[in-house]
């Protein structure tokens, strides 16, 4: 009753009633003894010749119909969750109609399409197929009216499944119907299961289109509601008895799909089977870093079969997808692991789903991928031997680790010996061979994306995308990640474009760092210089230092004089740099001193800002603040540079600072560094 009004109660219970008086009615109507003469009563009513008859052939011809709804439907919504095409919600409507149609319009529809006389019905006709007036003719009625229970059960599914897990599948060599039946099919058998239960239900039950198309004859197309319904006034009690089974069979169907644990009724919730430990203890729960199995830092004998030989490739991507202001050229070099880092939005992941092949070719139209110098542009995902590794493990739920680990080379055409043991081998690349035998989701969240790298790894292949893969890990469990990377990288260098935010990713793992702003490349270079000499506001704000862009206007020497948006910056250049180059000033925040006047003398640089935040930096507090007029005018504050000064408590308690407050920033043009952009 929890945050339920009471009264909901009364008409809750209302229409509980409404459901439950008339079946009892109906159960209390029903005479179980025989009467005075030995004749009638429940078993005899129910076990007579004409009952038998309809009850097998309602159940043979409703398990027909479902099968025919299976072959029919499950396709069907795979179409229409899967697909777009032309006049998609006109068919979709189409395809639901019978549910809405009074079935016996769906029979006459039947009649004029099947009957004798009917569009194809005169045809078969003619080639001595006779379908109306038939059992062939029930099994139609059943599956016209049952199939859009199918269908719509399983789009359901289908609709709210994340599709990046087939995704995976073909970047790991997948063939669309490997694809379909090894990931699309098991994920959504609980909906393939209560569907076609509803559907058997309903074919079960059909009556209208039934005895429209098929009639009611004895053993052929006599079913048990044609059957209920003819003894209604010949043998009332016979009517009666009958209806009982059939409420029987549907409290059954009914129990089968809402009953508890059963094909993923409610009471079934998808919460993961957890395995306990050997030791009795609970197994793992996701993200808890205490949790993750300690890596004994081992690292297992690569085992793959190209892996020894093969020298790895360069990769020559060329990005363009005008939907999404993406515009991007890239070279990797062979074994390089380049960073790829950038705001949200900047095109970081769109530009790995092109490398992939996940985009559509309309989609990515003006894009181009050359691997070693083959171009693979129009090759499907599964082709490219490009692996992808996103912030999800998308582990494969119903399969072991060691079995989602083998399902690259499984999808490759290794035989399940060979996969076995490359599985084995990726996983002891990432530490965790230990874990093979686990359910994929009875692992912590370290343990699930080690699993993961380790499915890419499987696949040795050319390219590795990690689309931040440590992004939704704790950072204990993320160090672990990092470490088996780097180490599996160390091993076995591989041409790796990795999309990060974070500074440590770029530190351990990257060679190169490219940084991406609004689609575009806005800086490229060694991880060391962007690390320490950054060009872009983004880089910068990863290495914690302040960076202000414009055009030198002056240079004297080493000293020279930036006019960036609105203001001027002296500073000292550490590489020689002309009047008009296009440059960077970068200064430390601890070089940053804050007052609330403005200075004095010295070759200094003021900025008027107005605090934007205050918080803690380790033993120091770090000043956040946006230029505001004076030395720099920002006609976009929005978008302005955000500035950093980091003092000690004190200094802040002294200075009042507070988010509002409008203050100096004030460094010294030694400490400012200015290189070229
Ligand atoms: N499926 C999509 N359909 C249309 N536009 C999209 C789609 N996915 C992303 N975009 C848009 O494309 C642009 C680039 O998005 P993308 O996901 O590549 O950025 P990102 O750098 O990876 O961002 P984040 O760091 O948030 O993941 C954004 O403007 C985004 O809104």
């Amino acid at each position: 009753m929890r945050g339920l009004p009471r009264w909901t109660l009364v008409p809750a219970a209302l229409g509980a009633l409404f459901v439950v008086v008339p079946l009892a009615a109906l159960v209390l109507r029903v005479d179980v003894a025989p009467g005075p003469d030995g004749t009638g009563g429940l078993w005899a009513l129910i076990t007579s010749d004409e009952a038998l008859d309809a009850l097998g052939l309602s159940l043979r011809t409703s398990l027909t119909a479902t099968a025919c709804c299976l072959v029919l439907g499950a396709p069907m919504a795979l179409v229409l969750a899967r697909t777009t095409f032309p006049g998609q919600r006109v068919a979709r409507s189409l395809v639901l109609l019978p549910l809405v149609l009074p079935p016996v319009v769906g029979g006459i529809a039947l009649l004029y399409t099947f009957g004798r006389r009917g569009l194809i019905g005169e045809h078969l006709e003619v080639l001595g197929i006779s379908i109306a007036f038939s059992t062939t003719a029930v099994v139609m009625a059943q599956t016209f009216v049952a199939l859009p229970f199918l269908v719509l059960s399983m789009e359901g599914a289908l609709r709210t499944q994340d599709t990046r897990f087939e995704d995976v599948a073909a970047t790991l060599g997948a063939r669309p119907t490997t694809v379909l039946r090894r990931v699309t099919l098991p994920r959504v058998l609980p909906a393939l299961a209560s569907g076609s239960v509803l559907a058997f239900a309903r074919a079960l039950g059909e009556f209208g289109a039934t005895i429209t198309f098929a009639g009611a004859l004895q053993g052929v197309t006599q079913t048990l509601p044609l059957e209920i319904y003819l003894q209604r006034s010949a043998d009332p009690d016979a009517a009666v008895a009958l209806s009982l089974v059939l409420v029987v069979v549907a409290v059954v169907i009914t129990a089968a799909v809402h009953g508890p644990g059963l094909l993923g009724g409610p009471t079934a919730a998808r919460t993961p089977r957890r395995r306990p430990r050997p030791d009795g203890t609970p197994a793992p729960r996701d993200t808890a870093p205490a949790e993750v199995a300690p890596w004994s830092g081992e690292v297992e004998p690569w085992s793959g079969d190209r892996a020894a030989a093969r020298p790895p490739v360069a990769l020559h991507v060329r990005a363009v997808v005008p939907e999404r202001g993406v515009n991007v050229e890239l070279d990797v070099a062979p074994g390089e692991v380049v960073a790829i880092l950038g705001d949200n939005g900047a095109g970081k992941s769109t530009l790995v789903q092109v490398v992939a092949g996940l985009l559509d070719t309309r989609t990515a139209r003006g894009s181009s991928v050359v691997l070693d110098g083959t171009d693979v542009s129009r090759a499907h995902a599964r082709e490219r031997h490009v692996a992808w590794v996103s912030q999800r493990p998308l582990l494969f739920a119903h399969l072991s680790v060691e079995a989602n680990a083998a399902f690259g080379p499984r999808a490759r055409g290794a035989s399940r010996g060979a996969a076995r043991e490359l599985a084995r081998g990726a996983l002891g690349r990432v530490g965790i061979v230990e874990l093979a035998g686990r359910r994929a989701t009875d692992l912590s969240g370290g343990q699930a994306q080690r699993a993961s790298v380790a499915r890419a790894l499987a696949t040795d292949p050319d390219v590795l995308l990690l689309d931040e893969p440590l992004a939704s890990l704790d950072v204990g469990v993320a160090q672990h990640v990092r470490t088996a990377l780097h180490d599996a990288q160390r091993a076995q260098p591989r041409t790796t474009l990795l999309v990060t935010h974070d500074l440590l990713d770029v530190l351990v793992l990257a060679d190169r760092v490219v940084v991406l702003e609004a689609g575009r490349v806005v800086e490229d270079g060694p991880a060391a210089d962007v690390v320490t000499r950054p060009r872009s506001r983004f880089a910068a704000r990863l290495a914690g230092v302040n960076l202000l862009a414009g055009t030198l206007e002056s240079v004297d020497d080493a000293v020279c004089t930036l006019a960036a948006t609105g203001a001027r910056v002296v500073g000292t250049a550490g590489e020689p740099v002309s009047v008009g180059d296009p440059a960077v000033a970068v200064f430390e925040p601890r070089a940053v001193g804050v007052h609330r006047t403005t200075p004095e003398g010295s070759p200094r640089n003021a900025f008027a800002v107005v605090v934007t935040s205050v918080e803690p930096h380790g033993p120091l507090v770090r000043v956040w603040g946006r230029p505001a007029g004076g030395r720099i005018s920002d006609r976009r504050p929005d978008d302005g540079p955000h500035l950093a000064a980091d003092l000690t408590p004190r200094a802040v308690v002294e200075l009042r600072l507070a988010p509002g407050e409008r203050v100096w920033f004030v460094v010294k043009a030694a400490e400012v560094g200015v290189h070229r952009r």
